[in-house]
């Protein structure tokens, strides 16, 4: 079994390109799409395994080796700092993290005038080092998604979240204030497993940077 490699794949909405980004190296996993309950797949030939997991949950499980490669958002990577090596943009899942704010607030850039506002993310950790990096102290609400919803309902005055189209910030009235990072989906590897099992980790590495 140790000989396997195995890849941790996202469900949601990377899914699919995950896949099909796998598929052009010939790495088959296109399984991880049937709508199964069953969250590992084996294929014994080429010696590779395939789990499906939720998309916050993949960089521990590389990091534990559990794992020895895994496919993520750049937002997830930067919220839990963990001790990965990411060698690969894979220059899909673009998005941008926002800072937004109810469209008709006076807008004011002096970020000393924000101090003291509180702010609805799922990104704790990047929010507290983004605003502290300004000099800003902020209060941060944690929450778990529709982020959108907080300033709506008085829970904060601003947001932190990931934009792509625009539409849900549109659709609540809210607007882009400033951007702290623009966001892609990377290839993740285990640092063990990168030692242990160097000559498969780089041929998957080099064979993905050909078709990013
Ligand atoms: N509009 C978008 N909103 C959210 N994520 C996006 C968007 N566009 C691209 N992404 C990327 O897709 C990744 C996975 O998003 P997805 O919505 O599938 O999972 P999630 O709900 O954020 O995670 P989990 O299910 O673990 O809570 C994000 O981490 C981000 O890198
Ligand atoms: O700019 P847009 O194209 O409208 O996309 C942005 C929205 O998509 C994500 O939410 P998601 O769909 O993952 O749901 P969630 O709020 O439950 O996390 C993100 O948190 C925004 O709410």
């Amino acid at each position: 079994m140790s000989d396997f490699l195995t890849i941790a794949i996202p469900k949601g909405r990377i899914l699919e390109e995950s896949v099909a980004l796998f598929g052009k190296i010939g790495i088959d996993c296109t399984e991880l799409l049937s709508n199964s309950r069953k969250l590992i797949f084996e294929n014994s030939e080429q010696r590779m395994r395939y789990m499906i997991v939720r998309a916050t949950d993949v960089p521990t499980y590389v990091e534990y080796g559990c794992a020895d490669l895994g496919i993520v958002g750049k937002d997830t990577l930067m919220e839990q700092e963990k001790d990965l090596y990411e060698p690969l943009d894979l220059k899909f899942g673009y998005c941008r993290m926002m800072v937004a704010e109810p469209v008709g607030l006076a807008r004011d850039d002096d970020p000393s005038s924000w101090s003291n506002i509180r702010i609805a993310t799922k990104y704790p950790n990047v929010t507290e080092k983004y605003f502290a990096g300004k000099g800003v102290q902020v209060e941060i609400i944690k929450l778990y998604g529709s982020i959108e919803l907080a300033p709506l309902v008085g829970l904060s005055e601003r947001i932190v979240d990931l934009v792509s189209t625009g539409e849900t910030l549109r659709q609540n009235g809210l607007v882009e204030v400033e951007t702290i990072a623009e966001i892609t989906t990377r290839l993740i590897v285990n640092r063990a497993s990168l030692k242990t099992k160097h000559p498969r980790i780089t041929e998957i590495i080099e064979g993905l940077e050909k078709h990013v």
